[in-house]
């Protein structure tokens, strides 16, 4: 089913930290956005909260089970054929080894790394964003 252009799409993206370092993903050429950096995760189901979303999506493309620790800001980009809310959460690895299932590639940085990625641009306010908190944090 494909969705009009003035309908709000609510994607949920989750900033993986394990031993300080944080996990992005290489969209692949099949993929919208192809060729830019991500934080990986997928669009709301009917009747599925944020969380729960953020869980399933992370399961199914890199294979690990995640827990979700706090939340950022949700920010609204559009892009020329959709309107995102892309809802990001800080989490950590509960269980398992990342595999890229469904991206180009996944890979670890450093938050001075994560600055000079190529974005999808919708990813922009959410990477600063968490930049900045960790800046504070130290
Ligand atoms: N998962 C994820 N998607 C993002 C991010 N930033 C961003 O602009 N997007 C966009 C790409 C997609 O258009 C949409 C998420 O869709 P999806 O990953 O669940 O599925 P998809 O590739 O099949 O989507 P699409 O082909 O319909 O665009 O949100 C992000 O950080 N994570």
């Amino acid at each position: 089913m494909s969705s009009t252009t003035n309908e709000l799409i609510q994607v949920t993206c989750a900033i993986i930290v394990d031993n300080g370092r944080i996990l992005a993903a290489l969209r692949s050429r099949q993929m919208s956005q192809s060729w830019k950096w991500e934080f990986p995760g997928g669009k709301i189901d009917k009747g599925e909260t944020a969380e729960e979303c953020v869980i399933r999506e992370i399961k199914e493309e890199l294979n690990i089970l995640i827990t979700v620790s706090e939340s950022l800001t949700p920010t609204i980009h559009s892009y020329p054929d959709k309107t995102i809310e892309l809802i990001p959460f800080i989490c950590s690895i509960k269980e398992g080894t990342v595999t890229a299932v469904e991206h180009e590639k996944v890979s670890w940085f450093s938050l001075e790394e994560l600055k000079s990625l190529n974005w999808a641009d919708a990813d922009l306010p959410v990477m600063e964003e968490f930049v900045k908190r960790q800046v504070v944090k130290v």
